[in-house]
């Protein structure tokens, strides 16, 4: 059962209240609309899927979520106050960080220099302050290195810390790139298909890494993913978007047997 306070999930977890919130948000580009009207909530705690056939609008509502995109109709809340417009480096600062579909790391870099940069939210003292301060930089610097030993490890990558990441198999990039946006300490992790691109194996070994997120450290984690049948098993709640519009909102046996849902994975037209 879902309401304003939580809930609690057919496995027993308990789901807090309402994290986020997008309220009858629109969003055109020119002369095509790319979400029209479309309320969903997000609660701490659960792992929220926003699924859709190409086109339905996913790409552009998790942009929206993350402050890429300013929706013409709408509103944002998030922690109980609404959002006013703001940059996506701000989002990030509230506590949401995001990985990419087109992964989106340094590759000349190391597995370690990558994940350290999501903790640039952390790093406060300038070059200035460094020199002034050099026993708080020092500081600083361990407290980042300790949070990013700890979620390295978790990801179990320590193998490949210095490797460049140039050099890794596609699904190990995709758990980089999740290691990365982890270091951020996130409150809100979006995932923009986690799972695409990968063979099976790499995506039952990324379906674990974000359970085990969500249970180990609490994270709220909102994905969004083209297979339905990838998300099913991962996910407390789904929002189906088709077309722009969202026809179905619920755990994944309500959405499952949802007939709009069925017609629009059939290709079933519309009027
Ligand atoms: N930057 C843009 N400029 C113009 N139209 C856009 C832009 N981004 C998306 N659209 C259009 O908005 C609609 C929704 O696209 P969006 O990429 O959000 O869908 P999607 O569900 O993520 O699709 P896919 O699964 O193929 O990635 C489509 O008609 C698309 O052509």
């Amino acid at each position: 059962m879902s309401n304003e306070e939580g809930y609690v999930t057919a496995d027993g977890r308990k789901i807090g209240g309402t994290l986020m919130e997008m309220k009858n948000i629109t969003l055109r580009f020119g002369g095509v609309k790319a979400i029209t009207d479309i309320s969903f909530d997000i609660k701490e705690g659960e792992i929220r899927a926003i699924i859709g056939p190409n086109g339905a609008g996913k790409s552009s509502m998790l942009n929206v979520i993350s402050g890429f995109y300013v929706p013409q109709e709408g509103e944002v809340w998030f922690k109980g106050a609404k959002r006013p417009q703001m940059r996506p480096y701000q989002v990030a600062q509230q506590g949401i960080a995001r990985t990419f579909q087109n992964i989106a790391l340094f590759e000349g870099m190391s597995v370690l220099d990558n994940v350290m940069t999501g903790r640039l939210n952390y790093m406060k003292s300038n070059i200035l302050h460094q020199a002034m301060w050099k026993g708080k930089a020092e500081k600083e610097e361990v407290e980042n290195r300790e949070a990013v030993e700890k979620i390295i490890d978790f990801l179990e990558i320590q193998s490949i810390r210095k490797t460049p990441v140039a050099r890794l198999p596609y699904g190990l990039k995709k758990r980089v790139e999740l290691a990365r946006a982890l270091a951020a300490e996130p409150m809100l992790l979006l995932l923009d298909e986690p799972m695409a691109g990968m063979n099976v194996e790499e995506k039952e070994d990324m379906s674990r890494f974000i359970l085990d997120v969500n249970d180990e450290f609490g994270t709220t984690i909102a994905l969004i993913e083209h297979d339905m049948g990838v998300v099913m098993d991962l996910s407390d709640r789904v929002v189906v978007m088709d077309y722009g519009k969202k026809i179905g909102d619920g755990t994944p046996d309500e959405v499952r047997s949802n007939q709009d849902v069925i017609d629009a994975y059939l290709g079933v037209s519309h009027d």
